[in-house]
């Protein structure tokens, strides 16, 4: 049985950072001991804003950052350099501040996101994961049989999207691929990729983030009501799904 959601609230945004910080810490430690590499999915939006304590002592010294594997959660098909790239946001934000090898960051095909094929750059990228199952940086899980990252840090939107899976949109009912795509994503840029929701739950650990009062009403709707027509109100996770807020994403519970 998929874990119960469980939600912590923090006073502030920069308390909440610093739990971020230590969760991503601890279970890095965790799993470079056990298996001597650690798997991370980012999204984009504001997350990569609340990932700035990792960048600072004690753990951008303590990490052992060499170990690390990075994926993105989804992309959005756009050119590297446009300010809409979620693999812009998190190299200038975050992983450009930490040295983790260039070959362990697993981006969205550069020429194929520059010419705006999303179908294409969503059936490269799950090439890419199948290729690192078989390279076994990936594993399968028995559970579940989708990839099986290790920890997932997500955000969620004021219309409760998570990735690139919307509101009345038939991406979250993709079962059959990992990544699928989006042409008319009712945030811009409309061409996206995305994990589909299968591979987003066979993550062990699942961390959603949320801060500001402009989600508020969509946190309400999936604590209070486990409203499922919110793709986020589907998060699970193989071993812990954990919830992130501040006071005012909190303010509607
Ligand atoms: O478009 C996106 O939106 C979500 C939420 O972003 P936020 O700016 O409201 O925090 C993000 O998680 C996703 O990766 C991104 O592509």
């Amino acid at each position: 049985m998929a874990p119960q959601r469980k939600m912590i609230v923090f006073p502030t945004k920069n308390e909440l950072s610093e739990a971020m910080a230590e969760y991503t810490a601890n279970l890095s430690a965790k799993f470079i001991k056990e298996k001597g590499l650690f798997t991370v999915v980012l999204s984009g939006g504001d997350l990569i804003d609340w990932l700035c304590k990792l960048v600072q002592p004690p753990y951008i010294d303590s990490i052992e950052w060499s170990k690390w594997h990075v994926f993105w959660v989804d992309e959005r098909v756009c050119a590297w350099e446009d300010p809409d790239s979620n693999y812009k946001l998190a190299m200038e934000g975050f992983l450009s501040k930490v040295p983790i090898p260039d070959k362990n960051i697993y981006a969205i095909d550069k020429h194929l996101a520059a010419d705006g094929n999303a179908e294409h750059c969503a059936t490269l990228y799950e090439e890419c994961l199948k290729n690192l199952v078989k390279e076994k940086i990936i594993p399968i899980s028995k559970k579940t049989g989708y990839p099986e990252f290790d920890l997932q840090l997500l955000g969620m939107g004021p219309d409760g999207h998570m990735a690139s899976l919307f509101p009345n949109h038939p991406q979250i009912n993709e079962k059959q691929k990992w990544v699928t795509y989006i042409t008319d994503s009712p945030k811009p840029p409309p061409k996206r990729i995305t994990f589909t929701l299968p591979v987003i739950n066979s993550t062990l650990y699942n961390l959603m983030a949320i801060c500001d009062k402009a989600p508020a009403k969509s946190v309400a709707e999936i604590m209070k009501h486990n409203n499922l027509s919110l793709p986020s109100a589907h998060l699970s996770a193989q071993v812990e799904n954990v919830w992130y807020l501040d006071q005012a994403a909190a303010s509607e519970l």
